[in-house]
């Protein structure tokens, strides 16, 4: 499997209702796996072609035999690489184009029977086949990540508590890795479609509560499978760990050619700081192919946080396939011939991917044997004293305030060099020795023999090393049980900070809604496209409502609606009366609550004052009442 190279998809979807409303020509044409486009401005002589292992022509409907579904597409793409990762590969597949091309289509899809995007079908694929294993000596466990990356900054989408920027590190064993992202147990399908619902949903009220789209964002829906078989003989467990990275990226668009001006553009850029430096790498890596004899290190991983997170999927040890979504629009016409053009660089990547047999035990004990060396490195500076005094003087103090650390995490705290903790900025940090602060006191390594130092090393650095390995080895240790009950409690939390929120998410004609905080009813705008502004979408909050035209009661509470003609909200009037008032230009229909509810709330009004504002104290509405 060593060498192989980088899987490329590209796929073309239908018109939108704006481009069918302009008449656009469809400027693409696939013959098998060939695609070709037409320059609309030099129809005669300005086609191109190109070649990829799959080009899928989704630009018309099941009826059409040339037309490839949401489930062609899983199987070609998404099943070998699941089949990889049951082999014990490490899988990447990763979505690229313009925004509202179909890269969220393709790989999330819709929730609606046979619109499911390549995510889902995998994850109900990965359980079927566990599901089907009658081998008593094999057990599977997987647990997921969901991440977004955001003007170089990681989100964590699947633990609440988590608000914050997570930082992004290298360790000199595990490679970068974003520190303290959640990675959640999960035992079935239903576990892991509840994950990426709920990942889904924080992602967009995250991107509607900064102003933006989830669009500007890159999502990292992340599957560690692992495979533990048990040898009768021995009692010995071997294990093969496959990590699956399924990579939306967020819209390939130029800076320029969207328009972007001000802040906006200066957000673009930094957004396609990722973007353009996956762009380097790939074209590095295809250079580094036709060139042997270019080196690695000139692969400039580093320069931007996606691309230093997917550093084993690019070039490395991975099986990886890229989808590039193309949009069929004459008026597209740049941004797609940018599109082929990149994912034909992409073509010529090679991967060296590695069933990664073992690692855990490999890891354990590669991580067991750097404690040791760091411990030592402090040891014979002296350190070693020190530590045992404070973890004895500061174990039952720090016991007693319900404070739990490491001993090693209280000594160096006790003496001042214990790293802070989730203080520093995100993005790439140096951590070779190169990088290591000039100034600061120098621990220098003896090699065995009385071999000269290799590496000198901050005591520092050697301290935060050390805390980083301790940490990681307590995760790797973690039992199953221990994991499950760890996710169970975010999950918990999840659901309360969302049910507090108020929030719900519908997807409506491929538009996904958002919001409303505590459930007061808000007009959101989430269309960044502006001939598409007037379709305004309105939360409706919990309880009845009244369709008055019909007078009919119809549940609508946490649903997204378009096209209401009128909206009227209760609320007190001067007089402290229940008094409704519209929140929309009024004509035909009008929605409100029913009897029963007014009643209800005007009771709680009688007892508790209430704010003439539809939005939460001190905060302004995204679209103005
Ligand atoms: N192959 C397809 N078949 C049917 N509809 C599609 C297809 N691809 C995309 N669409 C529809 O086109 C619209 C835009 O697609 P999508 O949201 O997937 O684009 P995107 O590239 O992910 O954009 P963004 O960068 O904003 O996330 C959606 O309404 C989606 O349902």
């Amino acid at each position: 499997m060593a060498g192989a190279s980088v899987k490329v998809a590209v796929r073309v979807r239908p018109f939108n209702s704006r481009e069918t409303g302009r008449n656009a020509k469809c400027v693409i044409q696939m013959q098998g796996n060939t695609t070709c486009i037409s320059n609309p401005k030099q129809p005669k002589d300005g086609a191109k072609n190109f070649t990829f292992d799959y080009s899928y022509w989704s630009h018309t409907t099941v009826e059409d035999p040339s037309f490839a579904c949401q489930k062609q597409v899983y199987k070609d793409i998404g099943e070998e690489m699941l089949l990889h990762s049951f082999e014990g590969y490490n899988v990447c597949i990763f979505a690229y184009g313009q925004t509202g091309a179909g890269k969220s289509y393709t790989m999330m899809g819709k929730q609606e029977p046979g619109q499911e995007g390549i995510i889902p079908q995998l994850c109900e694929d990965l359980f079927q086949r566990t599901g089907e294993n009658t081998d008593p000596d094999l057990t599977y466990s997987v647990e997921v990540s969901y991440m977004e990356i955001y003007c170089e900054r990681v989100r964590d989408l699947l633990n609440p508590k988590s608000q914050g920027t997570l930082r992004v590190r290298e360790h000199p064993i595990l490679g970068p890795y974003v520190e303290d992202l959640s990675k959640l147990a999960v035992t079935g399908f239903s576990d892991i479609r509840d994950l990426m619902d709920a990942g889904n949903k924080a992602r967009t009220v995250a991107a509607t509560n900064m102003n933006e789209t989830s669009s500007r964002s890159h999502a990292v829906f992340t599957i560690v499978f692992t495979q533990k078989r048990r040898d009768q003989m021995t009692s010995l467990d071997t294990e093969k760990v496959s990590k699956i990275s399924l990579v939306d990226l967020a819209g390939s668009e130029r800076a320029d050619s969207s328009g972007a001006k001000g802040t906006r553009l200066k957000e673009g850029a930094n957004i396609n700081k990722s973007l353009t430096t996956l762009g380097k790498v790939i074209s590095a890596l295809a250079e580094m192919q036709s060139n042997k004899k270019r080196k690695s290190d000139f692969i400039p991983y580093r320069d931007s946080v996606l691309t230093w997170l997917l550093k084993e999927n690019l070039g490395g040890n991975s099986r990886t396939a890229m989808i590039a979504a193309l949009s069929p629009a004459d008026i597209n016409y740049e941004e797609t011939l940018s599109t082929l053009r990149y994912a034909d660089r992409a073509k010529q990547i090679r991967c060296n991917a590695v069933i990664n047999e073992d690692p855990n035990a490999k890891l354990i004990r590669e991580l067991k044997d750097e404690v040791e060396r760091l411990r030592n490195l402090l040891f014979s500076q002296g350190l070693q004293e020190l530590l045992d005094n404070a973890v004895n003087n500061n174990n039952g103090v720090l016991a007693a305030a319900g404070v739990s650390a490491s001993p090693l995490q209280l000594a160096l705290t006790a003496n001042g060099i214990a790293p802070e903790n989730g203080s520093a900025p995100p993005g790439p940090e140096p951590e070779s020795a190169a990088d290591a602060p000039a100034d600061s006191d120098q621990l220098m390594e003896n090699g065995e023999d009385g071999e000269e130092a290799t590496e000198p090393i901050s005591k520092e650095e050697a301290a935060e090393r050390l805390m980083e390995t301790e940490k990681i080895i307590a995760e790797l240790n973690e039992t199953w049980e221990e994991k499950l009950r760890k996710t169970e409690s975010i999950r918990l939390e999840r659901e309360s900070l969302l049910a507090e929120m108020g929030v719900s998410i519908k997807e409506d004609g491929g538009t996904l809604g958002v919001f409303s905080p505590k459930g007061t009813p808000h007009l959101v705008n989430l269309n960044e496209d502006p001939l598409m502004s007037e379709c305004l979408l309105y939360y409706i909050k919990e309880g009845f409502t009244r369709v008055g035209q019909q007078d009919v009661d119809i549940k609508l509470s946490g649903h997204f609606i378009k096209e209401i003609h009128c909206v009227f909200v209760s609320e007190t009037n001067e007089q402290g009366e229940a008094a409704w008032r519209s929140v929309s230009g009024c004509h035909v229909g009008a929605v409100g609550r029913s009897r029963d509810v007014r009643q209800r709330e005007g009771d709680l009004r009688r007892r508790r004052p209430q704010t003439r504002s539809p939005h939460r104290d001190g905060e302004e509405p995204r679209v103005p009442l």
